[in-house]
């Protein structure tokens, strides 16, 4: 059978890398963006597929049950890999009922769809992309394995842990195919102006402030968004049904250090006297419930499919540096909201 895969939240930010590379790598696959197009959804992180034959792409809010329904139908979905989901851990303090609907209620209309449009359950994959934050936050050693017990510690990750649980329960109960990873902080291309990395390298070139929660102590794991993407490819293809995989980088940094990382490259990169984006650097009121630190264990990864990210830290922090320096305008659109004028040129008027 030939596969029709629906890729939610494909116009955001890792979305948009893997609805790329799968229409790039297998054009006899049909492959369905939906997204919704909030403020982080930007179809212009399409402009490398959106004229392939195999791209389609849907406006379809996830708390549209029929809409959701119908492109099951319009289309013959056969698989889901399902990114839509709000994932700013700061707006999730401000607004979690925002976050309930769309992480919590968004998955379960999506697994309904599936549901009832699947008929052979056996010839159908439902992925469900998730974040590590799941299991809470570590002290100075551990890392999360796919067996840690979970723990949400903000609205964020409550919610993302909930759609975890309503997907494993619909595996249970209702025989769905299903496979969850769960990865670490991403960076790269195409990611939206609120998160820590693009933050700072938009904020350096306005020379705004660099907010740093708390003392800056806090750790990440990072990892390029196209190694992501090619995890989740690996994982869609040749992972076991019904289990969890975890994806990191190997790659923690303290965010203190990664700022003064970034203020050194974009230093160099703008001509700038050393040590001057350095004095951006402001200590603010530390996020409410900060997470000290999430480092991923990504051994099952690496063993069973042979996985590993492919770019060195440095290598990839560059290459995101210049693509933000090159695609000025795209920064201006996103911020500005001027993305709409190219949905409508494109496609049909926003709402
Ligand atoms: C925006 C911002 C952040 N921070 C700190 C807070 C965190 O300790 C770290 C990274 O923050 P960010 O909001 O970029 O990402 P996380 O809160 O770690 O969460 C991210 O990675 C996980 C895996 C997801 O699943 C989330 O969807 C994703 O947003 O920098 C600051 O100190 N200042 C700032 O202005």
């Amino acid at each position: 059978m030939k596969k029709t895969i629906l890729i939610t939240g494909g116009a955001g930010f890792i979305g948009s890398h893997v609805v790329q590379l799968f229409v790039k790598k297998y054009p006899y696959y049909n492959i369905v963006n939906l997204d919704c197009l909030t403020y982080a959804g930007n179809l212009e992180n399409l402009q490398l597929v959106e004229n392939e034959p195999n791209y389609y792409f849907s406006k379809v809010n996830l708390l549209d049950e029929e809409g959701l329904k119908k492109v099951f139908h319009d289309f013959s979905i056969t698989d889901v890999i399902h990114l839509a989901a709000e994932s700013h851990v700061d707006r999730s303090i401000s607004d979690p009922l925002a976050f309930v609907k769309t992480n919590v209620l968004g998955t379960v209309n999506l697994l309904n769809a599936a549901k009832t449009y699947w008929k052979e359950l056996d010839s159908h994959l439902f992925y469900h992309v998730s974040t590590d934050e799941v299991y809470g936050s570590l002290g100075k050693d551990g890392y999360f394995m796919e067996t840690t017990a979970y723990d949400p510690k903000s609205p964020y990750s409550a919610s993302k842990a909930s759609s975890d649980h309503f997907v494993r329960a619909y595996a249970n109960t209702f025989k769905i195919n299903t496979v969850i990873s769960n990865c670490s902080n991403n960076y790269g291309p195409n990611q939206f102006p609120e998160k820590l990395i693009p933050l700072c390298i938009n904020n350096i070139q306005h020379e705004r402030a660099l907010p740093i929660y708390g003392k800056g102590e806090n750790v990440r794991d990072w990892l390029y968004v196209e190694d992501h993407a090619q995890a989740i490819d690996l994982i869609f293809h040749k992972g076991k049904r019904g289990e969890t995989y975890n994806i990191g980088g190997w790659n923690e940094w303290k965010n203190i250090d990664i700022v003064k990382l970034i203020c050194n490259i974009m230093d160099k990169k703008l001509g700038k006297e050393p040590g001057s984006s350095a004095q951006l650097i402001k200590f603010v009121k530390d996020r409410a419930g900060h997470d000290l630190r999430y480092a991923i264990d990504a051994t099952k990864l690496q063993e069973e499919l042979g996985w590993r990210p492919s770019l060195q830290f440095e290598e990839g922090i560059e290459k995101t540096i210049d693509w933000y320096l090159k695609n000025q305008q795209w920064l201006e659109n996103v911020t500005s909201g001027n993305y709409k004028e190219y949905y409508a040129a494109h496609y049909q008027s926003p709402e």
